[in-house]
């Protein structure tokens, strides 16, 4: 078991550095305009070009125009991107990268929903976010539990929501995903990436892999 890391919301160079030094597989640009953590197309290349050879540069948008989406992963050199609005399937594919659809989950019904983005367009995970309000980036975890109702469903399933250095151990154990993805929770003010949280959570990760694997 390999968990994928991702770390999103990220505004700032030195954060960008300081993400990817930390051991993180992926960085998230939000480019929804009501986030805190949005950055503009200059600012998002520029982090995009801190990008190692095989690190992944995940575009956030949120309800956004399938044309603007198209132009902000050729400008920024996004390689794949996030829907994490109320798009719906056929709404997934066309921008040329693989497509990450974000549910936020309340209940059962929302992982059951999941299933209709499975197998379409370019759908190539689910991620399922807490329900805060608005459309994400709130901090808040959902029942951990829902999660294995989606593991035949042949997606990688990234768990997100309220995730923090303390509790990534406890999700990863409940839910067995390909990754997960944070944005509050590593922080010192929203769009502000606090860099200890940042190492804390990835090696907590990084730990749990190999507590997970058990010896050879
Ligand atoms: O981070 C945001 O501000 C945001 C805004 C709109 C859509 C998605 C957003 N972030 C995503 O939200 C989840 C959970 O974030 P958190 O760790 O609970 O703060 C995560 O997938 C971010 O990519």
């Amino acid at each position: 078991m390999n968990v994928t890391v991702k770390v999103c919301g990220v505004t700032r160079i030195e954060d960008a550095r300081g993400v990817w030094a930390a051991g993180a597989d992926a960085m998230g640009l939000n480019f929804h305009p009501g986030s805190p953590r949005f950055v503009d197309v200059d600012t998002a290349a520029a982090l995009s070009r801190t990008r190692p050879p095989l690190g992944a540069v995940v575009g956030v948008f949120v309800n956004a125009k399938p044309e603007d989406i198209r132009l902000r992963v050729r400008e920024c050199g996004l390689t794949a991107v996030q829907l994490h609005g109320d798009e719906p399937p056929e709404a997934c594919s066309g921008y040329g990268v693989p497509v990450i659809k974000a549910l936020r989950v309340r209940g059962p019904e929302d992982v059951a929903r999941a299933r209709a983005y499975v197998g379409v367009g370019d759908v190539s995970g689910l991620l399922l976010d807490g329900a805060a309000p608005g459309y994400g980036g709130g901090g808040v975890t959902f029942d951990w539990s829902l999660v294995a109702r989606l593991a035949d469903c042949g997606a990688p399933v990234l768990v997100a929501g309220g995730l923090k250095p303390s509790n990534v151990a406890e999700a990863v154990k409940a839910t067995r995903p390909y990754g997960v993805d944070v944005a509050s929770g590593v922080e010192s003010a929203p769009g502000i990436k606090d860099l200890d949280a940042v190492r804390a959570f990835v090696r907590t990760v990084r730990t749990l892999n190999l507590w997970v694997e058990g010896p050879p």
